[in-house]
């Protein structure tokens, strides 16, 4: 079999407008390339703190979005603010922390008074240079999972561990403490996986060495990174209150597509007369299943794969979408490899690695419940009755009720993921199923 992996990177479809690198090449499959880091993964290494003082208006602003929300003035400032240029704005790491300044401005900006007094127009102090930055990025003009975690954190003590204790947000929206947790948490989950990425071009390489202890090998450390995943996931419950997160917290990472209370969308003032629609940000936007289903050949079924595909090619850093293409792209695919060399450790290797990753996904399902249905149903009933205490009204109750039975796609979220989770079980090679 030949030893050069053919990795034909199609064209990732983007919103009109944006740029995608189009490139054609032979070589041994590897991270680099993709721009993934071997030790962070799909996280941004030492994400800059700062950008050139002349920016110092947009830093100013976005560090004190929540005092400014508390104070009903952030659309004040915003409506004031000067317009800035974007050429000065010099190489990827500035780009994209202006990309998570402006983004956290215009969350903020949108959401201030809640559901029910949105806006119909970001206005173009804000609009004009964040539709720029996101040109150049291939990213959409909305917070996504790679600005709020993957470039949205620094250590304490730069030689210390990353652990919670140790790690800080750039950049925060209402909700305190559970905001620092609800990210940093998924920014361990991110980091957890990254051994399993680290695995991807050993199983696509091995597959086309026809080496059947690279591939299982390979494998065996997947299945390991996966199950890091889950336990890092579990810190969720420790360091994010439910209540906070579905009362106070998820409103500012909803967006503006298929989204009740702005059924139109939003203009951007100065870039388009017609307004646009983008989804909020999810970790559904995160790399890191799509890769693993890809490489495992999970098939999802047509409306759910199309709300993943629709994250990936518009929601994703471009580089990592192609990353995930060109898995999905690789022949023979690992699924094939598995199934005509039919061995006992590489099956069991295989079947192992979607058991673990079936297992991952009832786990965040069990996450979803604790963190949206439970609440959601407390603040029906607490609507309905009135009783409760004080602190649970100041909450839960003012959670927006067109986010309460929907995922930021719009779905019924329940059936959503576990229709996920069931094509995952699907893609067993086994006739019985797995996990
Ligand atoms: C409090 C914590 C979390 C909540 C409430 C939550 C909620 C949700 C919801 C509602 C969806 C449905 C799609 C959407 O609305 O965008 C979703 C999808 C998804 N979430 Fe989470 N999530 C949480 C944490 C995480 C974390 C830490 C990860 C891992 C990086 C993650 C990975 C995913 C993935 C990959 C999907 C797409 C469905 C799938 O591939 O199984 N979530 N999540």
């Amino acid at each position: 079999m030949n030893l050069l992996v053919t990795l034909c990177s199609r064209k990732v479809d983007m919103p009109e407008g944006m740029d995608a690198e189009n490139a054609s090449l032979s070589q041994p499959f590897s991270l680099e390339h993709y721009h993934v880091s071997d030790e962070f993964g799909f996280v941004l290494p030492e994400p800059l703190e700062d950008l050139p003082p002349y920016y110092q208006p947009w830093m100013e602003i976005a560090r004190n979005v929540p005092e400014l929300i508390g104070s009903h003035s952030l659309r004040a400032c915003i409506q004031q603010m000067p317009l800035l240029e974007t050429d000065p704005l010099q190489g990827h790491r500035e780009l994209r922390l202006a990309h998570l300044a402006l983004s956290v401005m215009t969350m903020g900006y949108v959401w201030q008074e809640g559901e029910n007094e949105t806006v119909r127009v970001l206005p173009h102090t804000l609009a004009v240079p964040y539709w720029s930055v996101s040109q150049k990025l291939g990213l959409p003009p909305i917070l996504t999972h790679a600005d709020a975690v993957l470039v949205n954190w620094k250590k304490t003590d730069p030689q210390g561990e990353f652990n919670m204790e140790n790690l800080e947000l750039l950049f925060t929206l209402p909700g305190g403490k559970s905001v620092h947790g609800f990210f940093m948490v998924t920014l361990l989950v991110e980091l957890a996986a990254v051994p399993g990425l680290r695995a991807i071009p050993q199983v696509i390489n091995g597959v086309h060495q026809d080496n059947v202890t690279m591939v299982t090998r390979a494998l065996e450390s997947i299945s390991l990174a996966i199950d890091g995943m889950k336990e890092a996931l579990k810190l969720m419950h420790v360091y994010v209150e439910p209540s906070v997160f579905y009362g106070i917290m998820r409103i500012y990472l909803s967006g503006w597509k298929d989204n009740p209370s702005m059924p139109d969308g939003l203009v951007y003032e100065s870039v388009q007369v017609e307004p646009m629609e983008y989804s909020g940000g999810s970790a559904a936007q995160s790399s890191l299943l799509h890769c693993f289903d890809e490489l495992l050949g999970v098939k999802h079924e047509a409306s759910s794969g199309a709300f993943l595909k629709r994250m990936r090619s518009h929601y994703m850093p471009p580089a990592h979408a192609r990353f995930i293409q060109d898995i999905s792209l690789s022949r023979p695919s690992l699924r094939d490899f598995v199934l005509e060399r039919a061995t006992e450790p590489l099956t069991a290797a295989y079947e192992h690695c979607v058991a673990r990753l079936v297992a991952l996904r009832n786990y965040h399902i069990n996450v979803v419940s604790r963190f949206i249905t439970v609440p959601a149903a407390r603040a029906k009933e607490l609507r309905l009755r009135g009783d409760g205490s004080e602190q649970e009204h100041r909450t839960i109750t003012h959670a927006p009720t067109a986010l309460e039975e929907r995922g930021t796609g719009g779905s019924g979220i329940m059936s959503f993921l576990k229709t996920i989770r069931d094509q995952t079980r699907a893609s067993t090679t086994s006739r019985s199923g797995t996990a």
